[in-house]
């Protein structure tokens, strides 16, 4: 119970409704146990009839009032019953969407490395199935439990006043049934992890071979993946199966136990009758009625321990995320002012998980305003430049300064609002290109959006989908190709004005003339503003203020596309194999 102590602070912030709760509980219980005793009574007053003790006008007048007395307890007890749901049962939903709140406002807070060490599913778990079975322990089990408390105290106090030998024997099966029920959830909750597992299995493979279908036809291999998903499928109804067979030994072991409980009542009771023991018939029917109003919640004994055990394993899972200290930690509370004046000193990074060292000893200097265009190989360190100008990682050894203020001396908020970012994979929501755009700035008028999808040169594109700006993208709307994808992904880095704009190879699937188009709109648009371009290709890079080639890491050559076009180098051959490919075309 160590790990779920962590829920108490929720427990605290909804006590009045928990107290509530609890105590309609209660008063439902009471009311629900008038029934027994009141079916003794008649009994009583029958036997009574039949004993010439009281006349048939007396009888019936008794009997009427017993039944409206059942009748009026039942009422009110189910009545109390809907409102200890209402209660208990929405406390943990409450309860349920607060830790859902906090696991993923942690999840936001983790630096980048995190997510590469935790796969998607485990984390989407977390937040879904742990959370899920954390309230199955903050709603059913402590509403189960304070029912058969109650329910039981009460009762045994009612039947021990009644028959105390009796009462022994009838409870004597009671607890065997809550040991067997334990150990009959604990063996179903095995077997559904198991079927759980081989569920996600399934719809993991079937979700990527959906994805995957033009590569799965164009191959040719529809048989082999339908005999791949076949695979799969059987072995999950095997699974499944299994689970059923122990299922279908719960209801059997149930009726079995109260089967036992009430012969037991019967027969004892029976004797003790005919021994003169106790005084009427009514109180064996009374007993038999207790017997299956017992049977339910001590069945429910071996459930809940059940449940709480597996709680406590899913708040231990969510515990060790949340206790997790974002690598990149914010230790500044004041506003820092971010310009654009960047300088690296013998930046040197490793990551961590790959312990690929990507920058080795890298020094620059942009000034505020100007452009810096990186070029190099394909896994030369240029992305990785960009992650560190906006601190997604912490370098290892070096410097860098933005504004000659140490990067981990910023405001790490105001550093990233500071920032607009174009990733190489252009990532879109699916949700409207409108929206999409927006993501960079909330609050943008419809002309903003305009604007920038304009001068990102995508608004002609748009305006021809027949629903515009509203067209939804990805999954339920329509695909975007991948240089629409990438302009409005510019769109959204622009529309934010920030005072740095970081474009990370995103112009790779536009073809040269629109290339043409976007950087003189990004010229003026970056006019006052420092911009990193990352390229591939020299007419990006071309009208930067400076340019770095990167190789291995390290910096090869420094310069303006004037002075690096003269010297020997990658620069230049890049420029020259560039040059021949567009007189060709
Ligand atoms: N997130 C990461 N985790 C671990 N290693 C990484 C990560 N990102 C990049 N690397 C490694 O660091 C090195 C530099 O990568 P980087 O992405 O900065 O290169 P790049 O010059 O931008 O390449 P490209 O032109 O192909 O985009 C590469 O060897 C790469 O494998």
């Amino acid at each position: 119970m160590k790990e779920l102590q962590h829920l108490n602070k929720y427990f605290l912030k909804y006590k009045t409704k928990l107290i509530l709760g609890i105590l309609i509980t209660i008063i439902a219980r009471i009311f629900l146990l008038y029934t027994p005793r009141y079916v003794r009574k008649i009994f009583i007053v029958v036997e009574n009839y039949l004993d010439g003790k009281i006349t048939e006008k007396v009888i019936k007048s008794e009997l009427i009032e017993i039944i409206i007395y059942i009748i009026g307890a039942a009422i009110i007890g189910a009545i109390l019953t809907f409102f200890m749901r209402q209660y208990i049962i929405n406390i943990s939903r409450y309860i349920e969407y607060d830790l859902k709140n906090e696991v993923y406002a942690q999840y936001q807070k983790l630096s980048l490395n995190f997510y590469k060490k935790n796969r998607t599913g485990d984390l989407m778990n977390r937040i879904s199935e742990d959370v899920g079975r954390v309230r199955m322990y903050a709603g059913p089990a402590i509403m189960y439990s304070i029912n058969t408390i109650t329910l039981f105290i009460i009762a045994i106090i009612y039947m021990y006043n009644q028959a105390p030998l009796l009462t022994m024997y009838t409870v004597i099966p009671l607890p065997i049934l809550s040991v067997a029920i334990y150990k009959l959830s604990k063996e179903i909750h095995n077997r559904s992890t198991i079927v759980q597992q081989y569920l996600s299995k399934l719809s993991t493979y079937t979700q990527e071979s959906f994805s995957g279908i033009s590569v799965i036809k164009a191959y040719g291999i529809e048989p082999q993946t339908s005999a791949n998903f076949e695979t799969l499928a059987e072995e999950s109804k095997n699974k499944q199966v299994n689970l059923a067979k122990v299922e279908a030994w719960f209801f059997p072991m149930m009726i079995l136990l109260i089967g036992t409980s009430n012969l037991l009542v019967i027969y004892i009771g029976g004797m003790q009758y005919i021994n003169g023991e106790i005084e009427s018939l009514g109180t064996i029917a009374e007993f038999i009625i207790y017997v299956n109003m017992l049977t339910w919640p001590v069945a429910t004994v071996g459930w809940v321990t059940s449940i709480v055990q597996q709680a406590e394993a899913s708040q231990k899972r969510i515990n060790e995320f949340l206790k997790i200290e974002p690598e990149i930690k914010n230790d500044v509370d004041k506003h820092t002012e971010v310009t654009g004046d960047i300088v690296f000193k013998d930046v040197t990074f490793t990551y961590d998980d790959t312990n690929i060292q990507a920058l080795k000893g890298v020094s620059f200097e942009i000034k505020n305003g100007e452009t810096l265009a990186i070029l190099g190989k394909t896994g030369s360190g240029k992305s990785t430049i960009l992650d560190l100008i906006g601190r997604l990682y912490d370098i290892d050894q070096g410097v860098i300064t933005i504004n000659n203020l140490s990067i981990e001396k910023h405001n790490l908020s105001d550093l990233r609002d500071s920032i607009g970012y174009v990733p190489q994979d252009a990532f879109l929501f699916s949700d409207t290109i409108k929206n999409n755009i927006k993501f960079g700035k909330e609050n943008a008028t419809d002309e903003e959006v305009i604007e920038a999808a304009k001068n990102a040169q995508v608004h002609k594109n748009i305006v021809k989908f027949n629903n515009g700006y509203d067209t939804v993208l990805g999954e339920r709307g329509i695909t975007l190709s991948g240089g629409q994808k990438q302009r409005v992904s510019i769109a959204r880095a622009i529309i934010k004005a920030p005072k740095i704009l970081l474009f990370d190879d995103c112009l790779s699937a536009v073809d040269t003339e629109t290339e043409e188009k976007i950087l003189k709109t990004l010229n003026k648009i970056t006019a006052n503003k420092t911009s990193v371009i990352v390229s591939h290709r020299v007419s990006s890079a071309k009208n930067a203020d400076k340019i770095i080639v990167l190789d291995d890491g390290k910096i090869v050559q420094q310069g303006t596309h004037d002075s690096l076009i003269n010297v020997d180098g990658y620069y230049k051959h890049l420029y020259l194999k560039q040059l021949s490919e567009t007189a060709a075309s």
